[in-house]
């Protein structure tokens, strides 16, 4: 069995997660981690996570960066469910002991110091780190991932964005003269647990957010290798990311090829579901599965493409674990589905 330790684990990322370690045929806990001085310190993990009563019976260890030898020591994995900032130091102090990691924040996802400084605002003061992080992307950078030690999860509004892009881009369909245009909309759970005004139930109807400068853009654009116009939206609902995505095709594309674009790149690859009509985020919540639908105009040369996912699985925790299974020599969808 390979066992895994969560750091963060009290957190909605890490919750799922921990449920996800829990039934999987492979894997098992090692321990469920919090922040020094949380306020959930040698709680019940199931005190906060309710839906799991009786399933995971373990306590929330607090604990500092600097004893995570001991953590390394009792685990095959470390998986980091912790904010950006923290993350940069975790993931060192995590390498320094010799562990395989997972990151879900967005500290080792971006290579250019500048771009890092820019959206998150800080120094990133392991850059050599930064080079061998593997963006964890599953369906597209399996080898890598099967040889990584850093593995850096992607965000949830770039999952969905890439998986619908991604095929495109790649069969060289994209007229790369016109910017692909992203809104997504977002349940409040992408925001994390902890209380904020912006993210709270009563204060969130439909607005959009980080119009023209939120830290995913770059992502989207350094993973696919293009530029793009990208625009979340919070919605009032728990969770799951709707994606609508508008293109311009190279002239003389047709449907056919869109078509087989898609077919290739996902052929196999059980997570990625390409459906026949427009999904919904009832059609994917809770579940680890990002589900694609789109549609020509011939006239215009213009396509629209939607991407549904559950920020919490396919966005974050499924993905991590996706990740997880390709780097213990597993199928990608082990225990998943
Ligand atoms: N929510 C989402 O949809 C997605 C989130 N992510 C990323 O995943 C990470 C976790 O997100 P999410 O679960 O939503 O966040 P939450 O706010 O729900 O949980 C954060 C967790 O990290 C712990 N924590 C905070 N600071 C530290 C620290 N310095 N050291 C150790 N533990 C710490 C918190 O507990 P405590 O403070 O009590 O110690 C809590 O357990 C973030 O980086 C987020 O950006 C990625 C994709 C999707
Ligand atoms: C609704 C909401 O607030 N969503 C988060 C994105 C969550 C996510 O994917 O996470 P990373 O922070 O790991 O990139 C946001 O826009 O900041």
């Amino acid at each position: 069995m390979i066992r895994v330790s969560i750091v963060g684990a009290s957190g909605y990322t890490g919750a799922e997660l921990a449920a996800l370690v829990h039934k999987h045929p492979q894997f098992q806990i090692a321990g469920l981690y919090v922040s020094e001085n949380s306020a959930d310190a040698y709680k019940p993990f199931s005190s906060i996570h309710g839906q799991f009563a009786y399933q995971i019976d373990r306590t929330l260890i607090p604990i500092a960066e600097s004893q995570i030898g001991k953590i390394v020591s009792e685990c095959d994995a470390v998986f980091l469910c912790t904010p950006h900032a923290a993350s940069v130091e975790w993931v060192a102090q995590a390498r320094h002991h010799g562990a395989v990691v997972f990151d879900l924040s967005g500290a080792y996802r971006l290579s250019d110091l500048n771009v890092i400084k820019k959206y998150y605002g800080f120094d990133h003061k392991y850059p050599e780190l930064l080079q061998q992080a593997v963006y964890g992307l599953a369906e597209w950078n399996h080898e890598a991932i099967r040889k990584a030690d850093i593995v850096a999860v992607p965000g949830c509004y770039p999952t969905a964005s890439l998986s619908a892009l991604k095929p495109l881009q790649e069969a060289d369909l994209i007229d790369s003269n016109v910017l692909p245009i992203i809104n997504a909309t977002s349940g409040v759970s992408g925001a994390g647990r902890r209380a904020s005004l912006t993210s709270s139930y009563c204060e969130v109807s439909l607005n959009p957010y980080g119009v023209l400068g939120h830290r995913h853009q770059p992502e989207i654009a350094e993973h696919l290798d293009h530029p793009v116009i990208f625009t979340p939206h919070l919605g009032n609902f728990k969770r799951g990311i709707l994606a609508t995505i508008t293109l311009k095709l190279r002239e003389g594309i047709s449907e056919n090829q869109v078509n087989a674009a898609y077919a290739s790149a996902y052929e196999g690859k059980s997570i990625v579901r390409l459906r026949q009509s427009w999904p919904s985020i009832a059609d994917v919540e809770g579940t680890p599965f990002v589900d694609l639908h789109w549609q020509l105009d011939p006239q215009t040369g213009y396509l629209v493409v939607v991407s549904a996912i559950d920020n919490l699985l396919k966005g974050a925790a499924g993905q991590a674990m996706q990740c997880a299974n390709l780097r213990f020599g597993y199928a990608s969808s082990k225990g998943l589905i």
